[in-house]
This record gives C-alpha cells, structure tokens and sequence, in this order.
C-alpha cells in the first residue's frame, strides 16, 4: 500500500473504539499520551492469540506461532518507527525494567568515570531508578534539565527524555547527544513521550541507548511491552545486569553459565509476555502505511487548533514553537485534579499531573480537530465558572 504521507487529523479513527463519555456517545479522547485508545486489530489479534494460539496450539506455540522470535519481530517493527534499522530494538518487559538494565550496562560501558547525568523533571521512574542505579554502580547521580546538561570527561552516562511528561517540551536530542560524545559520554534516552507521535532518528542522531513504553502513542493497551535499542556499534560489549535466560546464547541449551546472546537479543530477561505483545502487533498497523512525519504534522495541527481556541490568558505552559512541542500541550489551572473530572464529565478525557496541570495528548490518528476545538472550548467554560 502507498505510504500516506500528509495524513488528516483522525485519520485511523474509523479503526479504533474510544472510550465512552458519560452520555454514552465517543469521549473527546485525549490521553493518549497515557494510554492509547483501542485499535479494532489489537483486539483481534489478542483474540486470536488467545483462541487460535494459546487454546489450540499449546506450548508448540513458541515455534509453530513464532512467539519465540516476537521479541525481536516486534523490536523491528517498533525500530523503524525510531529510525533504527533491523536489529537494534527488541520488545518486552516495562519501561521501568528497560531502563534499569540500560542505566547499568550504560556505566559499565564508561567503567573509569563517576557521574551519571540526569534530566531533573525526568519522569518519576526515570529518576528513581538512576538513584538507584548510581548507589548501585558507585556514580554520583548529577541532575540538571536536558538543555543545561555540560558533561565532561568525567561524565560517564547521560539520560533525557525526548519530550518531557508534564510540560510537553520536546529537547534538542541533536545538541544532546553531540555535547555527551565530545565528552566521551553514552546517551541513554526515554522515548516513551515520542514514539508514534513524532519522527525520531535513533540511528542518524547516533544515541546509545534508549527505552521507550508502547501503551502511549503505539496502542499496545495498558501494561503492553516497553522496547529497548542499543546501536549496532554497542552490541558485543554491552554488559548487561539483568541476565536472564532468554537473553542467553543458547537459552535450551541450559548451560551452567549465562552467554549473552549476540546483538540485542542479550537484552531479553524472561519469558516474553506473549499476549500483551501480540496485541501491540496487531496495534502498530494502524503505523503501517502511513508517514510518520505526516502523523507529527497531524499531530501539530491539532495541538495548533486547541492552543487558538483557548482563551487569551490560559497560562499554556507547553512552548508553542513546533520544534519545542511534544505530542501533548500542558495548562496550568487552579485544581487540576477537579478540572479533570469536570472535563470527564463533559466527555472530554485528559490527565491531571501534580502540582496544577492538566495535560492533553494529541494522537493524531484517533483526535479530529472538532476534539480539538471541543476540548478547548468545554476548558474556557470550566476556566470562566470558576474564575
Ligand atoms: C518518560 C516515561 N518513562 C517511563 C514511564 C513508565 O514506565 P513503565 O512503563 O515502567 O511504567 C512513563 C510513563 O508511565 C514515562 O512517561
Ligand atoms: N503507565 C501508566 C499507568 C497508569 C497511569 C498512568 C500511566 C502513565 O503512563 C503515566 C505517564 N507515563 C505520564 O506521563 O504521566
């Protein structure tokens, strides 16, 4: 199928189910940059999996259904959604768990130096986890926001997002990555507010290493596997922590001592999440024959469309320039949390995040501009009964 390169906004909604407004009707959905709405074919595809697989085919289903080999099949998939060629990418575990291994095996790939560097409006897991890591890998954890970020020669691992969770802020992983080279540092990046929403390219802006979840912007469903990639010219000194079975050479050959497997397959853990990643396959169709950066464009055009239907005042804390924009634009309001639930009872779902923000997510293949334009106007009555 040709490639569609300047796709409408809404342009996949016919193969979604939206959540329900309270009224019974289709919510205005924007929290995909939550968890993604429905596709129609992840559902079948879990079905499947559960019906034809699993009930039929038994424990054969690790070759005869391909399951054993998913994690890198999915990884391929996902991969070239973040500009990274074959090979590099494999799917399964969470996020959290990813990011772990990755940190670590990140230090052991700078063994003579101290700092670990890191956003410091990192997502919660993010920054929880590289405390960790650092009292566990002996580096001193260092955190700064991603455009201040001066590593040095003593800077071991630098760890960003792409887009940062509550203000919607995209950061120059370009600039990022070349000042952590020129000091000799590995980048570790979080795509998880960036992968099927916009463009990225893993490979040309050379990052290290890099995680991402597949439940937002992917549609994978709630809890579906994070991916993991690691540049090609990584893959036979990355040493990872978490040495599981499935990450060793031979794993059936029950071998006393752990071999990693070559290439990224080393960054497998445990039996694969079989239902959960099927139906993530049968999510990333909807990416199938469609343009990324007409998805991005898409998704601009919807975030452009609420950000002119708000009133003037609304205290938008998401920069407005395009290059600075993630998938979601942040407001801060008087009580999130309330103006949260109003919104939901108007039929418009959003999230709430601490202190006093409300965040809406513009997946481009499910959110119209009329959501768009909805969501803005039912805030500016909200905005105006309270004030
Ligand atoms: C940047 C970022 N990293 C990680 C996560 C989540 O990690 P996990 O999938 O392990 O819950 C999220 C959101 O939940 C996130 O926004
Ligand atoms: N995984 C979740 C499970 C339950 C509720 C929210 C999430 C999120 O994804 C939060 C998101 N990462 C955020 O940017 O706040």
């Amino acid at each position: 199928m040709p490639s569609n390169s300047s796709p409408e906004p809404g342009f996949a909604r016919a193969r979604f189910v939206l959540p329900r407004a309270p009224d019974g009707s289709d919510a205005v959905y924007l929290a995909g940059n939550s968890l993604g709405a429905q596709p129609h074919a992840a559902r079948e595809a879990l079905l499947s999996a559960v019906d034809e697989q699993w009930a039929r085919v038994g424990v054969a289903g690790w070759e005869a259904c391909g399951w054993w080999a998913t994690p890198q099949r999915l990884g391929d998939r996902v991969g070239a959604l973040v500009g990274a060629a074959p090979g590099q990418v494999v799917v399964g575990d969470s996020t959290s768990v990813q990011l772990f291994g990755l940190l670590i095996a990140a230090a052991r790939l700078r063994p003579d130096r101290h700092v670990l560097l890191s956003d410091a409006g990192h997502f919660p897991t993010d920054r929880y986890l590289a405390t960790s890591v650092a009292r566990l890998t002996g580096l001193t954890l260092r955190t700064t926001s991603p455009d201040a970020m001066a590593p040095d020669a003593d800077t071991a691992v630098v760890a960003v997002p792409a887009v940062d969770f509550r203000t919607g802020e995209r950061w120059d992983l370009a600039t990022i990555v070349d000042r952590a080279h020129e000091a000799g540092a590995v980048v570790v990046a979080d795509l998880s507010h960036a992968v099927g929403v916009m463009p990225v390219d893993l490979d040309a802006l050379g990052v290290d290493l890099a995680v991402g979840c597949t439940y937002k912007y992917l549609n994978g469903g709630p809890g579906a596997p994070a991916f993991a990639y690691v540049a090609t010219r990584h893959h036979e000194v990355l040493d990872p922590p978490l040495t599981g079975w499935t990450g060793h050479a031979d794993p059936f050959g029950m071998t006393e001592a752990w071999t990693p497997a070559p290439g990224v397959g080393r960054l497998r853990v445990g039996t694969p999440p079989m239902l959960s990643m099927l139906a993530l396959d049968g999510a990333l169709g909807v990416f199938d024959d469609v343009d990324l950066a007409g998805v991005r464009a898409a998704s601009l055009a919807l975030g452009d469309a609420f950000l002119e239907a708000l009133p003037a005042g609304t205290d938008v804390v998401t920069p407005r320039e395009h290059e600075r924009r993630g998938g979601h634009v942040a407001v801060r309001v008087r009580d999130a949390d309330g103006m949260c639930a109003a919104l939901a009872r108007r039929g418009v779902v959003v999230d709430a995040r601490p202190p006093d923000l409300l965040r809406f997510g513009f997946a481009a293949p499910y959110v119209t501009l009329d959501d768009a334009r909805t969501a803005a106007g039912e805030l500016a009555a909200l905005l105006w009964s309270a004030s």
